[in-house]
């Protein structure tokens, strides 16, 4: 079920252009010489074509800078493994620099323009036109030369990132070469994570190329790759020494009649994922609906004007407020009531858009045991313009959460957790079966059933993301929202026995 990248990564964080540079300053300082590492970047990519490829005739296409300098070295170690191949130019050798002149110094064939590239010629090609930090929209003979690859049937490599793509920005306005594999250095880039940027990329792999130890002195605290061994897993064994309400008391709100199922969903996630009770407060219109279509799920209804009474009463240990809760001010009430206990809560869907009209009357009341999970649209409701403003959801979501002082977990295919103190995760390990009606809300009831259950928030939500999209991996075809709901414990199971092997190797010391 572990159908992701983790596997491949040498490390969970993730670096922007920035850190990257910082980090290569430091294995500078270290001894380590610049050139060591361009010509670990090559063989990395090297290697990687040949562990998929047999030897075919390739075209190594090499840019102005050092992106050009790694393709040098891909051309060399391929040919001395008994490859055809090409290279072409994007401008004038002689005008190298550093690195990449020395690296074109070692590469004894013939040298043509990148004009004269035809790609029907060539089985492989590799782009090392330009690396993560692209200064601007590719244009000339770089655009042509990525709209003819994308024309044609030959398999392309990326060298760092599909030129045209910014390392930083999950998306661009400008054309890039589409790979079917990108091979990047020492740690992924935002971009490797987001679309539309990520479905440029390919397959891709993170090639260590010998940072030293101490590169991360300084970098403050990084971006980091939701993985199993970080996450915290609901305690389901067979332990008789517990009882339900030690289990986590979870509450959710219901809707109008009608709209119930949302919220139904939430409570049944939020008991699948470990809560020892889960009670859905309704207004009484909806208590009928409710009950009848719940058995394990407990129904109580609440009056219209005391939500802090209410909460009082049943001494949840987390909320879930929002799914099919309905645009109205009696929910805005009830949000901000809510808020005011200081309760731990998940304020999903319509307790969001509720607040489209005034965001600040949200984030006066918000704190950091609060959880916001929107997707992108709710997103830009509460923070307008925020998205578009920053050069991936990673920086948006961060800013949400400072903005907010509210955890923000903003949904997508990469899920992106922020914690007001700057800490952001990333979740990858989702399938795309989750793309269907009422997933979100499933999510929302495994975050609070993690939260009653004693979980703090920010790791609630980092690790019901990661167990959310387990989950979406069992889902059988054509599997709904209703069938996440039943895969939830084949999820916990496999994650469960996973994180046993993992602890076990650990004490093994391997
Ligand atoms: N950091 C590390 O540890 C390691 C890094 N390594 C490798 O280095 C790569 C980064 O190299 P890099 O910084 O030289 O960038 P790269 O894109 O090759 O060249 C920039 C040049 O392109 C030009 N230019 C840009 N956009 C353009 C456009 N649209 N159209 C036309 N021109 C454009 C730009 O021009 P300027 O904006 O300055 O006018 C400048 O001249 C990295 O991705 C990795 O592959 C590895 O060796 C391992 C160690
Ligand atoms: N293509 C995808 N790949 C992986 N996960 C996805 C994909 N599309 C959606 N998801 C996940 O599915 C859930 C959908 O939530 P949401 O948009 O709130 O839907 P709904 O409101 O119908 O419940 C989110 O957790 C999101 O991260
Ligand atoms: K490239």
């Amino acid at each position: 079920m572990f159908k992701n990248m983790a596997a491949t990564m040498p490390g969970p964080e993730v670096l922007d252009c920035a850190g990257m540079t910082r980090a290569d300053a430091f294995a500078v300082r270290q001894g380590v010489a610049s050139l060591t590492l361009m010509e670990r970047a090559g063989a990395g990519v090297a290697h990687a074509i040949m562990a998929r490829w047999a030897p075919r005739p390739a075209a190594i296409l090499c840019g102005p800078g050092n992106n050009g300098g790694d393709g040098y070295v891909i051309a060399r170690l391929l040919r001395d493994a008994g490859w055809p191949v090409t290279v072409f130019s994007l401008g004038d050798v002689a005008a190298l620099k550093g690195d990449a002149a020395h690296m074109a110094g070692l590469w004894t064939g013939a040298v043509k323009s990148l004009d004269s590239f035809k790609t029907e010629r060539f089985a492989l090609v590799v782009d090392a036109l330009f690396g993560a930090g692209l200064s601007r929209l590719l244009d000339g003979m770089a655009l042509k030369a990525s709209r003819s690859l994308a024309e044609r049937d030959c398999a392309v490599v990326a060298v760092d990132v599909p030129s045209g793509v910014n390392g930083d920005e999950s998306g661009s306005e400008g054309a890039c070469v589409k790979a079917d594999l990108t091979v990047t250095f020492h740690r992924l880039k935002p971009a490797h994570l987001f679309h539309p940027a990520r479905a440029a990329c390919g397959e891709i792999i993170v090639v260590d190329i010998g940072i030293p130890d101490g590169w991360r002195q300084g970098a403050g605290a990084l971006p980091e790759i939701v993985q199993l061994p970080g996450i915290t897993l609901p305690d389901t064994g067979h332990d008789r020494a517990v009882h339900k309400h030690g289990k986590g008391r979870l509450c959710v709100l219901a809707g109008p009649p009608g709209a119930t199922g949302a919220a139904r969903l939430s409570a049944m996630a939020g008991l699948k994922a470990g809560a020892g009770l889960v009670t859905l407060l309704c207004p009484p219109a909806s208590l009928m609906e409710a009950a009848s279509a719940s058995l394990a799920v407990m129904t109580k209804s609440i009056r219209e004007d005391d939500f802090a009474d209410t909460l009082s009463l049943h001494r949840p240990g987390a909320l879930v407020i929002g799914p099919g809760a309905g645009l109205n001010e009696t929910l805005k009430a009830r949000v901000l009531a809510a808020l005011s206990t200081g309760v731990q809560a998940v304020l999903d869907a319509d307790a969001l858009s509720v607040f489209a009209d005034d965001p600040k009357a949200l984030f006066a009341a918000l704190h950091d045991r609060a959880v916001l999970t929107p997707h992108t649209g709710e997103f830009e409701r509460l923070f307008p313009g925020l998205l578009d403003a920053s050069a991936s959801p990673l920086e948006a979501a961060r800013a949400g959460s400072q903005q907010s002082g509210a955890n923000v977990l903003l949904k997508g295919p990469a899920t992106v957790i922020a914690h007001p103190d700057g800490r952001v995760a990333v979740n990858i390990h989702a399938s795309g079966r989750l793309a269907t009606a009422g997933s979100g809300d499933v999510l929302a009831g495994i975050i609070g059933a993690l939260m009653a259950q004693g979980i703090a928030p920010f790791q609630a939500a980092r690790s019901a993301a990661f167990l959310h999209g387990e989950a979406g991996y069992h889902l059988p075809p054509g599997g709904t929202a209703e069938d996440l709901l039943a895969v939830i414990p084949a999820a916990l199971e496999s994650l469960g026995r996973e994180q046993e092997r993992l602890l076990t190797l650990n004490r093994l010391g391997r």
